[in-house]
């Protein structure tokens, strides 16, 4: 089975086409700035080297006609005709309360994803564009949503609720849901077959650090509390994104500085984290590197963002009442063995003992970065949530 997994992003499109069969990637990509007239595709078939182009594609569906003729181009393809294509997996970021698992997409699901839009004004509406543009291109294929939000949803009632009036979850769902869930489940669903233990009886957290950073505690398989809320902006201190603050600044802030709402959001979410308290970028490497350099406001930012996490783990410790393993994943997490030793420095008294050997030299594929002696043991596990949501898509599909 040939499963073609779309990630559609507000301004992008990655996308990933798997033979099931060995779980193959047989090529994939990235189209970026949808609506200029100088996107970039970049395009790759396993085993060769990239293809860029930079075109003018003004909106997804557009953006997705390229792609699906990049599959099958006589040079850059790997498919003689779109036809081959049995079914597609959309990511979804935000299934709300109507989704705790991956579905097929009918109308009714469209519509569902579509209420959804007023809590991921920024996430949803992109990802319905994927999914009518693929059915447009794709008819004859599957098409299935996996949500971010699906994993968490086994959380319990007093882990998702906000201590706001009853009414406004009632009215308007207004609640924790978490992100990243697709990550989640998949790193630590490998962190125990990599221990040999059965999921059933550890106690695991999981940190996705990427741009967007969320942690998750994850007991006997299920998540039970995570840091994002009902937005992917609360929690950790992300690239750009703030995390948690005190809700009160909001109003402060909007009145001191005569912003709007719009305002007010846009600089939560695109100018505050490592880029609000450095000044100077939201990518960990600029970050790093200017704090070595001695940059001040850059030693400030990585001491925060390691600081909050470790903090962020600590309370899921305690949470579960124990932890036994503890998992990096995501740009951020699979990458920087600084932020992971920072974060992991004073988590002592838990039983953390991280071989700052292991940790430095890091090989391909997942490891284990802690001392045989830990009684934690500490993962870097690199998430594939492509290949979730190709697993997800296949069987749905077989199921029908
Ligand atoms: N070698 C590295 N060292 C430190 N951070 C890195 C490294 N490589 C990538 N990153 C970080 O990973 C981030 C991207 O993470 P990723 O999981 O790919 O994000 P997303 O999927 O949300 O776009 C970058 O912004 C950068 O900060
Ligand atoms: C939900 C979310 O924050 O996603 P990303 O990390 O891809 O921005
Ligand atoms: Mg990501």
């Amino acid at each position: 089975m040939k499963v073609l997994v779309i990630n559609c992003g507000s301004s992008s499109i990655k996308y990933e086409l798997f033979d099931m069969d060995g779980e193959q990637v047989l090529a994939k990509g990235l189209v970026e700035r949808i609506g200029s007239d100088r996107s970039i595709v970049n395009h790759r078939i396993t085993g060769q080297e990239p293809w860029v182009e930079t075109a003018e594609i003004l909106d997804h569906r557009q953006g997705l006609n390229r792609v699906l003729s990049l599959l099958v181009d006589r040079e850059q393809g790997v498919l003689k005709s779109i036809d081959e294509v049995d079914a597609v997996g959309h990511r979804v970021v935000h299934g709300g309360e109507t989704f705790a698992e991956s579905v097929l997409i009918d109308e009714k699901v469209i519509q569902a994803i579509r209420e959804n839009i007023d809590l991921a004004p920024l996430h949803n509406p992109p990802n319905l564009s994927g999914i009518d543009a693929a059915r447009h291109h794709l008819p004859h294929a599957q098409h299935a949503a996996v949500f971010d939000t699906a994993f968490h949803q086994t959380m319990p009632d007093y882990a998702y609720m906000y201590a706001l009036p009853r009414v406004l979850y009632q009215k308007h769902k207004v609640r924790r849901y978490g992100f990243h869930g697709t990550s989640h489940q998949y790193v630590t669903r490998r962190a125990a077959r990599m221990l040999n233990r059965s999921l059933e009886e550890m106690n695991l957290i999981s940190c996705h650090i990427g741009n967007g950073a969320s942690c998750t505690a994850v007991q006997g398989g299920r998540s039970v509390d995570t840091s994002m809320g009902m937005t992917p902006l609360e929690g950790l201190m992300m690239g750009t994104r703030s995390g948690d603050i005190d809700p009160a600044i909001v109003p402060f802030v909007m009145a001191k500085e005569e912003l709007t709402l719009a305002e007010v959001n846009s600089m939560m979410n695109k100018h505050s984290g490592l880029m609000g308290v450095s000044g100077l970028s939201g990518d960990m490497r600029e970050i790093t590197e200017a704090a070595f350099e001695g940059n001040e406001r850059g030693r400030l930012a990585l001491e925060m963002y390691t600081y909050r996490l470790r903090k962020t783990i600590g309370a899921y410790a305690a949470a579960m009442n124990g932890v036994d393993a503890l998992i990096f994943t995501a740009g951020v997490g699979e990458n920087s063995s600084l932020v992971r030793e920072w974060t992991c420095r004073d988590l002592t008294y838990l039983g953390v003992e991280l071989d700052p050997e292991k940790n430095a030299e890091l090989p391909e594929g997942p490891q284990i970065i802690s001392t045989p002696e830990s009684r934690v043991a500490v993962l870097v596990i690199p998430t594939d949530e492509e290949l979730m949501i190709a697993r997800e898509t296949q069987r749905l599909a077989r199921e029908e």
